[in-house]
């Protein structure tokens, strides 16, 4: 990819920490041999076994497989809202982040990884722009700054005009798209999304897709997104599809 597609226009002062993160065409993020047990003894749930995979910026990678194929638990590793019981998720830097502690990786899923829920995960009392805001004021970023950054991400989703709406008073696909926003005010390298389309009707879903598609491309950002609609892997890079928590095919 180019620096110019890297750089939006109205983005033109900011590079996206994926070029940052791995200049030299390295994963952003990759999962090393990853398994995850649930339980133990005769009652353990073998999630995932041996799961390897490399996310890069500027790539879109689906993850297919039916219902219990092991998607959610693979993301939610990835995402770092869950640890592997073996094997170790990577992050560009050579910090392994299934090995940090919930410190540091709290302080990596607010700087470096946006994620995207199926049930969108707004909250409700909250405006659109609110919503948006949430991971900034996290971050301690000052109140004109975090405006501007509200603006700019609401503006890239196509909801400029809607900031003050609730999420009751948007359709499936606008709360989706808070969502989306959401997940990218912070300039992460890596975007993680369990379903994101499974709420919506196909017709929303195929636009929602399209957008992720379409950021993951001109922001530069490495995204890992589930789903186990095939229309929508149509608009995959790359797809990784699992099935009983082994990968049968990553092409
Ligand atoms: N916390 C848990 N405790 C025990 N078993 C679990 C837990 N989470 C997931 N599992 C099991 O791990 C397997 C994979 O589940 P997972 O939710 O990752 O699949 P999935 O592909 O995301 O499914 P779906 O498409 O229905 O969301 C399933 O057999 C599930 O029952």
């Amino acid at each position: 990819m180019t620096d110019e597609a890297r750089t939006t226009p109205d983005d033109a002062r900011t590079t996206p920490d994926a070029a940052r993160a791995a200049p030299d065409g390295a994963p952003v993020l990759r999962a090393d041999r990853v398994g995850r047990v649930f339980g133990r003894g005769a009652t353990a749930v073998h999630a995932l076994s041996d799961v390897s995979l490399a996310a890069h910026a500027g790539e879109l990678l689906v993850v297919r497989g039916p219902s219990g194929s092991g998607k959610t638990t693979l993301l939610n590793i990835l995402g770092g809202l869950d640890r592997p019981t073996s094997g170790g998720v990577h992050l560009a830097d050579g910090r392994e982040l299934s090995a940090l502690p919930e410190t540091e990786v709290l302080d990596v899923r607010r700087r470096r990884i946006g994620y995207v829920f199926q049930s969108f995960g707004l909250i409700p009392v909250l405006s659109a722009a609110e919503n948006v805001e949430v991971p900034l004021r996290l971050q301690g970023v000052d109140p004109a700054e975090r405006a501007e950054r509200v603006d700019r991400a609401l503006a890239l989703v196509g909801l400029d005009g809607h900031a003050a709406q609730r999420p009751y008073e948007l359709s499936g696909g606008q709360q989706q798209r808070v969502g989306i926003a959401r997940a990218l005010v912070a300039e992460p390298s890596i975007l993680v999304a369990d379903e994101p389309t499974g709420q919506l009707d196909s017709g929303t879903a195929a636009t929602v897709m399209d957008l992720i598609r379409d950021v993951v491309h001109s922001r530069g950002v490495a995204a890992v997104v589930s789903t186990h609609d095939p229309l929508l892997v149509r608009r995959a890079d790359r797809v990784l599809e699992l099935h009983d928590g082994r990968v049968l095919t990553a092409g």
